[in-house]
């Protein structure tokens, strides 16, 4: 393991990864595999999750696709240096901020949407040109080996590694100094990674998990937002990071809800949900059972029925669920979805406030303001008024946790910056040591009242305006004067040029 970090690290350290030129070349590659070995991929997603090709391709592949276009088409603007503004004592200095790469980065990915979740992290580190190594999870084990095949078919072998394996293999790459450590998984993998970075100060980012809550106003259209959170709670079997986790409302709206959401998987699904090549089933038999236990107890509205041979559980909908049941206590990823009932719009939010920081709150109503009130209110990582999942696929929002959910962010330009360092650089002079004398000792009040003139005083447009104006006069007026003789000659050559010019043309 070492050695292959080492590895990594003296292809980095050889600084091929850094021209533009060459970011481009790697990601037009990453785009190249991606279309030329569509097949295999989908067919590896499916098999990890009983998914359809069609629905592998529209989770995961033109998110990727979508990515990579982003980053081609931008990238060259983000990795110019930016001019910062410049205070009176650095004005005549170059300040820009240069965003460079951090070096070394480890990838470690999770299995409900293994595509996406390692190769959108490895868009940005390119971009930002970076060397990586990539740790899919070993739970999607078909993605993860088509992953370490094709990677090196197309993208620079020394740079862009797949270290396959599992907790074993993770927990001794772990060991090994990186310069970021981008994960994606649960909360108490996310500890132990943590603790391991700090060891070698490695920053972290960390996109985390949680109980995404959903709040249901009675003053909104129960069909359109059933079909959403439907959709969004059962897409991949309820296994993802973003799923509503449970609908908060008021009690009276339950048995329509769960009306509704019953009419819209007939509608999704059809009437044998089994038969479906859009509903997936559970990753594997832990999950399962740990899902399965999460019912005990439950007044059950609709679904239940399970399969522990093929991982089935139907799509499922609890009443009047107590907040102190488990179902309540951990992140379900599962197709199980709890309403808990609450009197108004302020239980809601203090239901929300007194719990962990979710990684998405949804919120469902007509009401503009209640919208607006439930995010001043509340925190998470991102928030959808009116819909589920959807603030994910816009690539200008940075996408991650806050608190428990996670820290960091990336998608789009927010990847290029996790993965960068922004490093400012003021460039001075050798000459004009005479201003510089101010901050040389003997310090005196003299220099701490021009220090204060020069670091303190804020000027505004007009007021700066007229300083560089006056001080250009000053100029002026002292090179005038000091070459008076050279410039009267210059001006009577001038004018002497501009009238023979005239009189010739004038002759013509
Ligand atoms: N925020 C996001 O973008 C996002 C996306 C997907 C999933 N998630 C969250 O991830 C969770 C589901 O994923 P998971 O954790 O079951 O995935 P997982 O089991 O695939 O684990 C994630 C990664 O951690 C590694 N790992 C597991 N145990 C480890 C250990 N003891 N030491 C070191 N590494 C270890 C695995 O090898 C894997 O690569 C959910 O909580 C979900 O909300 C978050
Ligand atoms: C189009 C939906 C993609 C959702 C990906 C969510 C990633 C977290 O599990």
């Amino acid at each position: 393991m070492e050695r292959e970090v080492q590895r990594v690290r003296q292809a980095f350290l050889s600084g091929r990864s850094r021209p533009l030129r060459f970011r481009l070349q790697q990601l037009e590659a990453l785009r190249r595999m991606v279309q030329e070995r569509e097949k295999d991929i989908l067919a590896a997603i499916a098999a990890d999750l009983c998914k359809s090709e069609l629905n592998a391709y529209s989770q995961e592949v033109i998110t990727v696709l979508g990515e990579i276009d982003f980053m081609l088409e931008n990238l060259p603007e983000w990795v110019t240096a930016k001019p910062v503004k410049k205070n009176l004592l650095t004005m005549m200095d170059e300040a820009y901020i240069q965003p460079q790469p951090l070096g070394v980065v480890l990838i470690i990915g999770a299995w409900n949407y293994p595509f996406v979740l390692i190769i959108q992290p490895l868009i940005g580190a390119i971009a930002a040109g970076n060397a990586v190594i990539i740790k899919p999870s070993e739970l999607s084990e078909n993605t993860a080996k088509i992953v370490a095949k094709l990677l090196p078919q197309y993208l620079d072998q020394d740079l862009y590694v797949v270290i396959n394996g599992g907790v074993e293999e993770t927990t001794e790459l772990l060991k090994q100094r990186f310069d970021h450590i981008f994960y994606t998984g649960n909360t108490a993998v996310g500890k132990i990674v943590m603790e391991a970075a700090a060891k070698h100060l490695t920053p972290v980012t960390l996109e985390l998990g949680g109980k995404s809550p959903c709040y249901i106003d009675k003053d909104c259209d129960l069909d359109i937002v059933c079909r959403r959170i439907t959709w969004g709670k059962y897409m991949n079997c309820g296994q993802t990071c973003i799923a509503p986790d449970y609908i908060l409302c008021e009690a009276s709206l339950q048995s329509q809800i769960v009306w509704k959401i019953k009419e819209t998987v007939k509608e999704f699904y059809g009437e044998n949900i089994k038969e479906s090549p859009d509903y997936e089933r559970i990753i594997n038999l832990r999950h399962f059972k740990r899902i399965l236990s999460l019912l005990e107890g439950q007044k059950i509205a609709l679904g239940g029925e399970t399969d522990e041979a093929t991982r089935y559980i139907a799509p499922t909908v609890l009443t009047d669920v107590d907040p102190k049941t488990k179902v309540m206590q951990e992140e379900i990823f599962g197709p199980v979805l709890p309403i808990v009932p609450v009197k108004n719009v302020d239980e809601a939010i203090d239901f929300i406030n007194e719990r962990e920081k979710p990684l998405a709150l949804y919120v469902f109503s007509h009401n503009h303001k209640l919208i607006k009130r439930m995010i001043d209110e509340t925190s998470s990582g991102g928030v959808t008024g009116n819909d589920v999942i959807m603030h994910f696929t816009l690539n200008s929002f940075p996408f991650g946790g806050v608190g428990s959910s996670g820290m960091g962010a990336y998608h789009g330009k927010h990847s290029f910056d996790t993965f960068s360092h922004q490093r400012p650089c003021l460039l001075k002079s050798l000459k004009r040591e005479g201003a510089n004398k101010l901050r040389y000792p003997p310090n005196s009040q003299s220099k701490v009242d021009w220090g204060k003139f020069f670091l303190l005083r804020r000027f505004n447009k007009e007021k700066l305006g007229l300083l560089v104006l006056t001080f250009l006069g000053i100029v002026a007026a002292v090179l005038v004067k000091k070459y008076q003789a050279v410039l009267r000659r210059k001006a009577l050559l001038i004018f002497l040029v501009v009238h023979r010019l005239r009189w010739s043309s004038k002759q013509r």
